[in-house]
């Protein structure tokens, strides 16, 4: 289901707030509420602490001394509660069962503060005992950071337990009291806790909006720029990528002084392939033969490259003459072997194709552009030659190879 499925929509819409995603999107924000208040609790489990020992004090010292050690004695244990769930917070491997850890503390907190009143005597320190059942409402709805249902469920639970406690084995809870203090926060929270999450709900789906839409431009950036590389047809590298290959390692082989091949590859009488079997057959032909000439370009640094039209360009940095013509006869003879009918080619009847290969070991004054024109001479002669053959560039005595205008 998509971001823009108008059902996960719909919790973001005022007026209709479930506080539940569709299925998916749900298992995700409840992941992420989760990591969120765990980290949020770690902190705040030491605040909650702090406002615990600020009320214990201060309850210690208004309470008449008669109730001080019962009342004591008994609030201790939400302390406990509170340090159990701050240490279990600490611990990574068991941030999943936070809300059952959190969920069950809260609950026992507020019962344990519900329930005191009920167990000890004077209207003043049953007064003193619900601030404390408003401070444990109050701690659970806004700082623990449940999500609303399982902070309504401990919070409500918690109370009715309470409630039974100290019905059962106390003197009962005073509701004149206790709907002021307990009934009344909880209320309160509830309202709070549910706009809370709204809001955080709100949050997570814009954010998580936005990671899509980032995540979209960037496969868009990524796919433009190997478009901008890639020929369409064929997949190889295209000319500027190859134009670009050339001017790096032949800078390379210039300063580590090492050899560089280029070799052009053009489809014999391509022209009356494409008259005879029509264009589209044409271009599943220059498919199946890029496949082929791809494997050509395996060692780092080798680029095969569609060079335009019918016509193939390899690079090979580091690659001497007698390698260089054993590729060439090799590329000629697996073309053949791909068996491919061209009834218009008269010598085969196969696609055949010819290769100029020129070898340079760039000097100084040398140029990439005066290497390609000597691939290209050779492939030349190849043609001239009879077509499916290959022919190295061998410069005429006392010609030099010199920088053109652009400098290449
Ligand atoms: N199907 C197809 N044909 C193409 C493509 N690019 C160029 N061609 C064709 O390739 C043919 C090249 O023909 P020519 O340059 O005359 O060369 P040739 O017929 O191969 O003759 P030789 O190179 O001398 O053997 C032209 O008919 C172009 O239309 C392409 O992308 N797809």
């Amino acid at each position: 289901m998509s971001d823009t499925d108008p059902r996960s929509r719909r919790v973001v819409v005022p007026g209709v707030r479930w506080l539940r995603f569709p299925r998916r999107l749900e298992t995700e924000y409840r992941e992420y509420q989760c990591r969120e208040a765990v980290e949020g609790f770690r902190v705040n489990a030491f605040y909650i602490l702090l406002l615990y020992l600020l009320l214990i004090t201060g309850i210690y010292a208004l309470a008449p001394e008669a109730v001080r050690g019962r009342w004591l004695a008994t609030y201790i244990w939400v302390g406990v509660i509170v340090l159990v769930a701050g240490g279990l917070a600490q611990v990574s491997a068991l941030n999943r069962y936070f809300p059952w850890y959190a969920g069950l503390g809260s609950f026992l907190a507020v019962a344990v503060s519900m329930a005191i009143p009920g167990f000890i005597d004077g209207s003043v320190s049953v007064q003193l005992a619900h601030v404390s059942v408003i401070y444990a409402l109050v701690i659970v709805y806004a700082m623990v950071g449940l999500r609303f249902p399982v902070a309504v469920a401990a919070c409500w639970g918690g109370g009715l337990l309470g409630w039974w406690l100290s019905e059962r084995f106390g003197h009962g809870v005073d509701w004149q009291v206790a709907h002021r203090t307990y009934t009344g926060v909880s209320l309160l929270g509830m309202f709070l806790c549910y706009t809370s999450e709204v809001r955080d709900r709100q949050l997570f789906f814009n954010q998580r909006q936005l990671l899509r839409q980032q995540q979209r431009t960037q496969a868009l950036a990524e796919r433009l720029h190997r478009l901008s590389r890639e020929d369409s047809l064929t997949g190889l590298a295209n000319r500027r990528s190859f134009d670009e290959a050339l001017d790096r390692e032949w800078r390379r082989c210039q300063r580590e002084q090492q050899p560089l091949t280029i070799m052009l590859v053009d489809v014999d009488c391509f022209k009356a392939y494409n008259d005879h079997y029509g264009h589209l057959q044409g271009d599943r032909c220059l498919q199946q033969l890029s496949s082929e000439l791809r494997r050509y370009g395996r060692r780092g640094g080798d680029v095969v490259a569609r060079f335009g039209g019918e016509e193939f360009v390899l690079l090979y940095p580091g690659i001497a003459d007698t390698e260089a013509q054993q590729l060439a006869s090799r590329i000629c003879r697996s073309i053949r072997a791909l068996a491919m009918p061209h009834s218009c080619n008269p010598d085969t009847g196969e696609v055949t194709v010819s290769v100029g290969v020129a070898v340079l070991t760039p000097g100084p004054k040398q140029t990439a552009r005066a290497l390609l024109d000597a691939a290209d001479r050779a492939l030349y002669q190849a043609k001239q030659s009879g077509r499916d053959t290959w022919r190295l560039y061998e410069p005429p005595p006392r010609v030099r190879l010199v920088k053109d205008d652009k400098g290449l």
